[in-house]
């Protein structure tokens, strides 16, 4: 089966109606309405109102809609839930997540929301966002305190303003954080998701740090500039040469019939059960691309 890819989340203010309209033309594989930080207080109740009739009107296609609701905490985000869900609302993620019992309160509103409105109970998934050190120690916890939690991200602007630090390039104040939300990701079976990059300008620094990202774990990224969604998937995509290796080795593996343990040697190279796995892995992350693969079923 084809996998649903979220290598790329691009925020879009919801107080801006022109993001509303137009966004998905940057192909992000989703966009993320945000009402939270990116929106001035005083705009809080408007961006949700234009947000929802933008739910109600827009065919967003293909990519996956999510937004950044407000804290539950806030005066704000019980009525994001209860505007945006049933305006048909199926992605939510949850901004400064720091404890399963967050994540539980969320899903008794959803299915109260989903209940009176004759919604799928469930049918709503939420992204975990992580931002803060509390939040990081409860991850994995939070990961798994529902079956609607689908991912978990990291933040790292609130985890450094939390911790009281500043945020470097080189990033050595996140690498603990980072490795154990994707970790711990991995662990509950869901996807992770790294944190923005704001300097829009540095392609070179953006770069790195997704390449080191998706290297400790994180299936994709939260992007805040449409020139930085093309430079996540070209990362994300597995390159022809990656491609045409792993049909190698998955069809030698299958002729050799060691899919189920054993070891040949392939270019020089050992292969062996995880090696395999590699290869189909990479497989599916260029067919959930959109790549065509001939000759090997995966
Ligand atoms: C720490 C956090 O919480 S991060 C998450 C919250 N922050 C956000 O949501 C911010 C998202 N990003 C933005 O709002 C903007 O990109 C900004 C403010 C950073 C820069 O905006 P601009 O100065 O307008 O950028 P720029 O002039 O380069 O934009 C180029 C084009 O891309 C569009 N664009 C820019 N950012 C976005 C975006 N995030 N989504 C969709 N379209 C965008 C612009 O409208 C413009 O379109 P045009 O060519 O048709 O005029
Ligand atoms: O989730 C993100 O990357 C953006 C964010 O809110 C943060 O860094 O605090
Ligand atoms: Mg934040």
């Amino acid at each position: 089966m084809k996998k649903k890819l979220r290598r790329t989340m691009l925020f879009c203010p919801a107080n801006k109606p022109k993001h509303l309209f137009t966004s998905m033309i940057y192909e992000p594989d989703c966009i993320i309405f945000d009402l939270e930080d990116a929106v001035p207080f005083n705009e809080k109740v408007a961006a949700r109102d234009l947000l929802v009739e933008a739910l109600k009107a827009i065919d967003y296609g293909q990519v996956e809609v999510f937004a950044r609701i407000n804290a539950l905490y806030t005066d704000f985000g019980e009525d994001d839930v209860r505007a945006l869900v049933p305006a048909g609302l199926k992605r939510l993620r949850l901004p400064m997540c720091e404890s399963e019992k967050d994540v539980k309160d969320l899903d008794v509103l959803l299915t109260e929301i989903e209940r009176a409105h004759n919604i799928e109970v469930g049918s709503v998934k939420v992204q975990c966002a992580i931002e803060t050190p509390k939040g990081v120690v409860n991850s994995l916890a939070i990961a798994q305190a529902s079956p609607r939690v689908t991912s978990i991200s990291f933040g790292a602007e609130d985890f450094t303003r939390t911790l009281g630090t500043d945020r470097t390039k080189a990033g050595n104040e996140l690498f603990l954080a980072r490795s154990t939300v994707a970790l711990n990701a991995n662990i509950a079976g869901v996807d992770a998701i790294d944190t923005v990059y704001a300097d829009v300008k540095d392609e070179e620094g953006f770069i790195k740090e997704v390449e080191s990202a998706r290297n400790l774990g994180f299936s994709g990224k939260s992007c805040i500039h449409p020139s930085q969604v093309e430079l996540v998937h070209k990362i994300y995509t597995p390159n022809s040469k990656d491609i045409e290796a792993s049909i190698k080795i998955i069809e030698a593996a299958r002729n050799a019939d060691i899919e189920k343990g054993g070891v040949i040697v392939v270019d020089g190279k050992m292969i062996d059960i995880p090696v395999i796995a590699k290869a189909e892995r990479i497989l599916e992350l260029a067919v959930g691309a959109g790549i065509q693969i001939g000759g090997v079923s995966i």
